[in-house]
């Protein structure tokens, strides 16, 4: 047999769990767990396993269970990202690795020994993931987490999941949690603006993104918000959409997979507590309201499929697909006013921000302030000083100020663009890459680049040609269709008005009253556990 190899700092020689005759040569690198069945003749050479550390979410020592076994057993749970059966691309799967230690009779020194090598596997599994800077969960022996279910979202299947693989995979990895299952809308909102947030470590979320929108909406009514919105919070898939799940999926560099597979994905991800800050949006309302969102603001076609499916939940994440086809069929489109306020035109310096795929042609800049609905008769107020011209919309009530927004009533500032269109088949604001599993909306949004990725889709567009954008959305080869009809560009805040008296508009795919609506981008505003 050949000598472990430099690198390997702990080696031990143990047998199968399952066949005391099985034996193995075991060796823990700071990157690996290699074990090689070992034989009688030295020339039969066996193939070495290699797991990653980096793949193990835990490990554990036990004795043997009958009194009469003196051998002592360390379990170490892996998801490796491994080629999936019949389809492309890859996606973890669980691995349990067990070995039986009993290298002497005495039972207190194997299990001593057992204990030596799960708490290695856990240590080396944790220093591969150092944070980046602070932002990272306590170890998941002291973590405790506060996870919220919703039994109703998507086809009710959410807490047999949580059943069948999150509480199995957060004891392997050691993490204590309390289950809270959602009783009725609104319930988590009202819960996490009341309870103390000190004893918590993460808020993890097992529903559709519903959820996850009264969670955010609750940290941010609380007197200590701004505290409370650093809480780590953590999506796990329950819904029928998943948007922001597909999205965290994505941004840890993963293909597209199946619901369950990204199931597995997103509680391997809350098992290893990395934690990144997420861009949140500031949406006024027109009764006055505003509230708080992380995914999207849709109105026109998305906005109805989203609302309409509700109907085809039995079915899962097909609803979309179901939903996109009968509204295609009796195709609508709707008139109203958008105007923006562009990433280039903003003072920030981030270069990658700036870019934007807008025809300069398309553009109708206002020289001065001016609302939307004053585009035609607008006067001059000879400013051009954008500190000036904004009145900020100071809504009362705890949250940070929006410096980009005038209230609803009082015009646009100066450097904001008006789009000339007034027909409209949709109106789509991303700040996720997924607007569902299957629909990668905004390809080059990221969970912290303060920006709102804008797209819509003006009148005129064949129902063929909105299928066919709407097929290559799974790829995320839309924008780049030169569908004439598409605009798409990225901004910092905008503003609709709606003149179609009817209509629905979604915040996070939940509807909220139809009218005039604006919002901004407040950049990394929450933390979010990810890869
Ligand atoms: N026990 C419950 N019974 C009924 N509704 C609930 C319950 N708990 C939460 N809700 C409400 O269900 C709504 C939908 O939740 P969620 O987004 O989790 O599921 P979903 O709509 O099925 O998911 P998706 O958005 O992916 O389709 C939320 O607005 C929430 O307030």
């Amino acid at each position: 047999m050949e000598p472990p190899d430099s690198a390997v700092t702990l080696y031990g020689e143990f047998t199968s769990t399952g066949n005391r005759r099985v034996r193995y040569a075991v060796s823990l690198t700071d990157e690996e767990l290699i074990f090689q069945r070992l034989t009688s003749s030295s020339t039969v050479q066996r193939n070495k396993t290699r797991l990653s550390l980096r793949d193990c979410v835990g490990s554990r020592a036990h004795s043997g269970e009958d009194e009469s076994d003196h051998a002592a057993y360390f379990t170490a749970y892996f998801y490796p990202l491994r080629r999936r059966w019949m389809s492309p691309g890859t996606c973890r799967q669980r691995v349990e690795q067990s070995f039986r230690l009993a290298a002497l009779q005495d039972p207190s020194y194997n299990l001593e020994e057992a204990e030596k090598w799960a708490r290695e596997v856990r240590e080396r599994s944790a220093r591969l993931h150092a944070p980046r800077d602070e932002l990272v969960l306590k170890e998941p022996a002291h973590r405790r987490v506060m996870l919220l279910v919703n039994p109703q979202s998507g086809r009710g299947q959410a807490l047999s999941l949580y059943n069948s693989h999150i509480q199995r995979m957060l004891q392997e990895a050691g993490v204590a949690h309390s289950l809270v299952i959602t009783e009725r809308q609104n319930h988590a909102r009202e819960l996490v603006r009341e309870m103390s947030l000190v004893q918590w470590d993460a808020l993890a979320i097992m529903s559709g993104d519903g959820i996850l929108f009264e969670v955010i909406n609750g940290l941010l009514e609380r007197p200590d918000w701004e505290q409370a919105i650093r809480t780590p919070l953590a999506i796990l898939p329950g819904g029928s959409g998943n948007a922001l799940a597909a999205s965290v999926h994505h941004y840890s560099g993963s293909t597209p997979v199946s619901s369950e597979e990204l199931l597995l994905s997103c509680g391997f991800l809350l098992c290893k507590g990395l934690v990144s800050r997420m861009d949140l949006v500031s949406i006024h309302l027109s009764s006055g309201a505003r509230v708080f969102s992380f995914l999207s603001l849709a109105w026109g076609f998305v906005a109805d499929v989203d609302i309409e499916s509700e109907k085809y939940r039995h079915v899962g994440a097909a609803r979309f697909t179901v939903g996109t086809l009968v509204r295609i069929a009796s195709l609508r489109t709707y008139r109203g006013r958008l105007a923006y306020l562009p990433a280039a035109l903003d003072n920030c310096n981030d270069q990658n921000n700036l870019q934007t795929s807008w025809p300069v042609s398309n553009l109708y800049s206002f020289k001065n302030g001016c609302s939307i609905s004053e585009l035609n008769s607008c006067h001059s107020n000879n400013s051009n000083n954008r500190e000036e011209n904004i009145r900020h919309s100071n809504l009362s009530g705890p949250g940070p100020t929006d410096s980009l927004l005038p209230p609803l009533d009082q015009p646009v500032s100066s450097n904001w663009v008006v789009v000339p269109e007034e027909e409209f088949v949709l109106m789509l604001a991303m700040y996720q890459s997924h607007l569902a599993e299957d629909l990668f909306a905004a390809p080059d949004s990221t969970l912290e680049d303060g920006l709102i990725h804008l797209t819509y889709v003006k009148a005129g567009i064949s129902r063929t040609a909105l299928l066919r954008l709407f097929l290559s959305m799974e790829k995320g080869a839309h924008l780049t269709s030169n569908c004439p009809h598409l605009f798409h560009t990225k901004v910092r805040a905008l503003r609709l008005e709606p003149q179609s008296p009817k209509g629905i508009i979604t915040v996070d795919g939940e509807a909220v009253e139809y009218g005039p609506v604006q919002a901004e981008v407040h950049r990394g505003l929450a933390r979010l556990i990810t890869g």
